[in-house]
């Protein structure tokens, strides 16, 4: 079968990653996105003065350090393992399909922005985008900025293409065995912990109040793995990494789990953290190096990182599926 024009393309999004590790780059990154109401949502007026007074002051310098620790000779880890997902999930498409589909990448913020995604689309015929966002659980921080963010890049076109949007995959059965294969395998290599710590990225806890499913997919996520791995109970823990700013977020918080954890007799922890779907600042810095860290520093004897799906063969398969499950009836 043959078709003038692609049926549909896939615009493939994720959060986004400053241009260079330096603080300038990383301030025009994190003045852009955090200046998204939907991940910070003070009011302008009260929100602006601290984040351009005292926040893009103070952080860029630090924060571009920490970049820096985990920058790769091709780039952010986090745009290298996006721009590997984009190619093997157009290669997955078109050996399930026998023909060509688009998938431009796009990000929510910097570059490439989502905008430049489905310009790429509209230069190759499409006519119909199915917007896949790379959050396996549904935020409103996440996934509806990208749906505003969607809107935001479609306005000034006369012609807007036939959209839909993937809202999560946090308990697709391809997914939670995409995430059982990655820590049996790790488990083969590196020999099985005492525990299993399931980080997940925090959320404030009002926007969970307040209507954001996040919490109760982020335990779904774990329970399921869980489950499928036959863990028993006393074998894992879920907990919320990231915390940033004064009100309280997800609890338990992954640095303070970790430094409790040896004094209750656990000694070794695997931890993986399920809601990213790329290996990023967030995971190599923060969990494989700063939390082995303070694990270490607590009395615990042996602490491994489980790498995110990145684009491995099962990961990257199972989104071919998600994909060609939500396009039905586009051909
Ligand atoms: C300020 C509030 C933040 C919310 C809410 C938040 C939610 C959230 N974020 C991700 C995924 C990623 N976040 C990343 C970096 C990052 N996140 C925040 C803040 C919030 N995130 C900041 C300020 C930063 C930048 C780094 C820093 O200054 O500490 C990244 C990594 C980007 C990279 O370049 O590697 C990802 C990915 C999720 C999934 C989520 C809610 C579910
Ligand atoms: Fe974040
Ligand atoms: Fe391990």
């Amino acid at each position: 079968m043959s078709h003038s024009h692609p049926p549909f393309g896939v615009l493939l999004v994720n959060l986004g990653t400053p241009a260079a590790p330096t603080k300038d780059a990383v301030r025009a990154f994190l003045k852009q996105f955090l200046s998204d109401p939907r991940v910070v949502d003070l009011p302008a007026w009260q929100w602006q003065p601290i984040l351009q007074g005292i926040i893009l002051n103070i952080r860029p310098a630090k924060v571009a350090k920490l970049y820096q620790s985990i920058w790769w000779q091709e780039g952010s880890p986090l745009m290298v393992i996006s721009q590997r997902q984009q190619l093997a999930l157009a290669n997955q498409l078109a050996s399930r399909l026998g023909f060509a589909i688009p998938v431009a990448l796009g990000m929510s913020y910097g570059q490439p922005s989502l905008a430049d995604g489905l310009d790429e689309l509209q230069r190759a015929g499409v006519d119909k985008v199915l917007v896949l966002p790379l959050y396996p659980q549904y935020s409103c921080s996440t996934v509806a900025s990208v749906f505003d963010g969607v809107a935001a890049a479609l306005k000034p076109r006369r012609n807007i293409p036939e959209l839909r949007m993937v809202k999560d995959y946090h308990d697709r059965p391809g997914y939670i065995a995409a995430l059982t294969e990655s820590i049996r395998k790790h488990w083969q290599q590196h020999g099985k912990a005492e525990k299993l710590l399931f980080s997940f990225h925090g959320v404030p806890e009002r926007y969970i109040n307040e209507g954001d499913p996040y919490k109760q997919h982020c335990l779904t996520t774990a329970a399921l793995v869980a489950q499928a791995l036959a863990l028993p109970e006393a074998e894992w823990q879920v907990c919320f990494q990231s915390r940033f700013g004064k009100e309280p977020w997800l609890t338990p918080y992954t640095d303070e789990t970790l430094a409790s954890l040896p004094s209750k007799g656990v000694k070794s922890v695997d931890i993986i953290s399920p809601a990213f779907a790329a290996d990023c600042l967030e995971t190599l810095e923060e969990i494989a190096q700063g939390g082995k860290e303070t694990f270490l520093h607590a009395g615990g004897e042996q602490y491994h990182f489980v790498p995110c799906l990145n684009d491995g063969e099962q990961h990257m398969a199972f989104l071919a599926d998600l994909v060609i499950s939500h396009a039905e009836n586009w051909r």
